[in-house]
């Protein structure tokens, strides 16, 4: 019996909802009193041991290097004959694109009750019960799972990353070799020089407050400051202003920064719902009444055209 937390990763590097699905799974596993371990599958730069500062007592590593392009159920594969040989019984996944498809496909092997989004610890002095968001963010529910294996994804910032002291985790190379890819990635094409959008700390949005494409430079020039990524509301997409895949919310990219900065943005339900797990939003609106402000952990009611170019000087200055 244990804890198994899935270890994300890309470009050799472990993504930092990982980090976070390994302090809440360690977290978790002194809650039912077990050991929190971790799965890695392919290979990564960091030293895997010094990931025992997050309370992981062992990491299983199969270090096959075509994990690294594995698709999702390959990965959901590999992970149920990690679940067989070390015995976990809950196993942790962040609420990414990864966990978004590989959870659900293991779920279905395991026979396992699945909670996707969670956003705290679960209960479980009645039951091993787990509340997550519903309705892109507007509610919460508490879900009871059932089955003797229980999956979770945790929704990116609302666990927080702990480091508990220089503790090193035992590695367990294991031999578990990837299954046949159904489809296979013939090239990916990486964008250049930009942030990516899904994985940004920082992101800098604009709205149809901006008035065109041509004034673009004011939401370019903040994010490059900020060593931030870009995105829009969609309606800025569907007008062409800008690509669709800088598009956030429900319909669109969803992101958890740690600062998402919104600007001529009316703040529709729509696209709280892609933002909304963001740590700290702030709204810079000329009408004080915009939706958006309810959401604002700041807010500045004021002209874009104004206030950007201000804040983009005052960055400069505070960097400089
Ligand atoms: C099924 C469905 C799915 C959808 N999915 C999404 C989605 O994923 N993402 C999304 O974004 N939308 C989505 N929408 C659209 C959504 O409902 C809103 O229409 C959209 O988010 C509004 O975009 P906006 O805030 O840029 O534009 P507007 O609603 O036009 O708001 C512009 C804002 O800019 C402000 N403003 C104007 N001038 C200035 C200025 N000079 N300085 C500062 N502020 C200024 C205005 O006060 C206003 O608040 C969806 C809609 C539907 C029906």
């Amino acid at each position: 019996m244990s804890v198994l937390i899935y270890i994300d990763h890309t470009e050799g590097q472990i993504k930092k909802g990982s980090l976070e699905a390994l302090s809440y799974g360690a977290a978790l596993a002194r809650k039912l009193n077990t050991t929190a371990e971790a799965l890695l599958l392919g290979t990564v730069k960091e030293e895997l041991s010094t990931l025992g500062k997050y309370g992981i007592a062992k990491i299983h590593q199969a270090a096959d290097e075509s994990f690294n392009a594995a698709d999702a159920q390959v990965i959901a594969n590999a992970v149920s004959a990690a679940v067989s040989a070390s015995g976990a019984n809950v196993v942790i996944f962040s609420f990414n694109a990864t966990g978004v498809a590989v959870a659900p496909r293991l779920a279905a092997s395991l026979k396992a009750g699945l909670v996707a989004g969670a956003v705290a610890l679960p209960e479980t002095e009645n039951g091993f019960i787990v509340k997550k968001t519903v309705f892109s963010g507007k509610a919460s529910a508490k879900v009871k799972i059932n089955s003797a294996v229980k999956i979770i994804s945790l929704n990116a910032n609302s666990f927080g990353i702990h480091e508990m002291g220089d503790t090193t985790a035992e590695i367990n190379i294991v031999d578990i070799t990837p299954t046949e890819n159904k489809v296979k990635v013939l090239s990916t094409e990486l964008i250049k020089g930009e942030v990516p959008l899904a994985e940004a700390e920082i992101v800098v949005s604009g709205g149809r407050g901006l008035k065109g494409p041509e004034n673009w430079y004011l939401i370019s020039d903040l994010a490059h400051e900020l060593h931030g990524a870009i995105a829009c509301s969609r309606p800025v997409a569907d007008d062409g202003w800008r690509p669709h895949h800088e598009h956030v919310g429900q319909t669109g990219v969803q992101v958890a920064p740690n600062l998402y900065i919104a600007i001529g943005i009316s703040g529709a339900i729509q696209h709280l719902g892609g933002v909304n797990r963001s740590k700290t939003i702030v709204v810079i609106n000329k009408d004080a009444d915009a939706p958006f402000f309810k959401a604002a952990d700041y807010g500045i009611v004021g002209d874009a055209f104004e206030v950007v170019p201000k804040m983009i000087e005052a960055v400069k200055k505070l960097k400089g």
